[in-house]
């Protein structure tokens, strides 16, 4: 049997383009033709299942599929027994409670009583519970932001991002309940052989994610400044150096975090750094 490993993926919607850029970022190609539902990678062994976010914990967690991509907030509201194997970094969003705008708000006591819609009955639930609050949730498959203007509830449990879809309903956000972003999960019995695979591909996504994180940075450096100038921006294992055709100045490359280049850009130009360039890096491997 061909050893092979399956990853369940978002089919179409807001999780989709960035789990399939990661996945090509690693190096894997496969066809994505549209309609198809199935793909096998041409150089890396793995299939690729495009189906519902709905689907994904439950599929995982009955190793249907060995991994899959899914936002947080899906995965603790289906409550499925699957390992979360790395934090994605994109389909950043929350979970909020919201209400008409023209109500008054004085606390979590408001929704004391009240209705409300959501399509996370179960985070809703344990959130309410968590506050002794006893509230009527209305289950509803999407379009939450309708429920308040056409007499459906009182209030909304819904995703917010830049919160323009509140806005545009007439609702404002009161009490963010919960935090997601896009994870890894993972199948809990694995063959050694199907952890070795995904080790792998962990392996990559590593690489995609520190090279993403960090800058490659040249500079230019008159030799005796360059003590001064390592200590600013130590790098990977030490800057390397280079002499200039002009003599007394100095090449000093480096790798170093976008947010430490910025601290530290004032004092490098005040040692005498000039010509500095910063590039991005596309894989990193430490
Ligand atoms: N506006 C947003 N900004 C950032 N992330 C979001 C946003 N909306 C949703 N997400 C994240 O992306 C996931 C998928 O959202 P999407 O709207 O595509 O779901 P869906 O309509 O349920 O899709 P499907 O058809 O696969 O069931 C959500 O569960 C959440 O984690
Ligand atoms: O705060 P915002 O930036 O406005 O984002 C929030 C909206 O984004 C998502 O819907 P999406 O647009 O994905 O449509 P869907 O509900 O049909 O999936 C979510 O369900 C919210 O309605
Ligand atoms: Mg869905």
């Amino acid at each position: 049997m061909e050893q092979i490993i399956r990853i369940a993926v978002q089919k179409s919607g807001r999780l989709s383009d960035d789990s399939l850029s990661l996945i090509k970022e690693c190096g894997i190609k496969f066809y994505n033709g549209t309609g198809k539902l199935k793909s096998t990678a041409t150089n890396f062994p793995v299939e690729f299942l495009f189906l519902r976010d709905d689907d994904i914990p439950g599929y995982v967690a009955d190793g249907v599929a060995d991994l899959g991509i899914v936002g947080e907030n899906e995965l603790v509201e289906k409550d499925k027994d699957v390992l979360t194997l790395k934090k994605l970094g994109f389909s950043k969003c929350r979970l909020s409670l919201a209400i008409p705008k023209g109500q008054e708000y004085s606390g979590i006591h408001y929704f004391q009583g009240k209705s409300i819609a959501t399509s996370y009955p179960k985070i809703l639930g344990d959130y309410l519970k968590s506050h002794k609050i006893e509230a009527e949730i209305h289950e509803i498959s999407g379009s939450v932001e309708i429920a308040p203007s056409i007499g459906l509830a009182e209030g909304i449990c819904d995703i917010v991002s830049s919160g323009s879809t509140l806005l545009m309903n007439g609702l404002k956000e009161v009490e963010e309940i919960f935090k997601s972003e896009a994870v890894l999960i993972g199948n809990h019995e694995m063959a050694d052989w199907k952890k070795a695979i995904v080790d792998k591909l962990l392996f990559r996504i590593n690489a995609v994610q520190k090279g993403k994180s960090n800058k490659y940075v040249l500079m230019n450096v008159p030799n005796a400044s360059i003590s001064r100038v390592i200590e600013l921006i130590p790098g990977m294992r030490s800057p390397t150096i280079l002499p200039l055709a002009q003599e007394g100045w100095s090449s000093v490359h480096s790798v170093l975090s976008e947010d430490q280049f910025w601290e530290n850009i004032e004092e490098l130009r005040a040692a005498g750094a000039e010509g500095i360039l910063v590039v991005p890096i596309e894989k990193m491997v430490i």
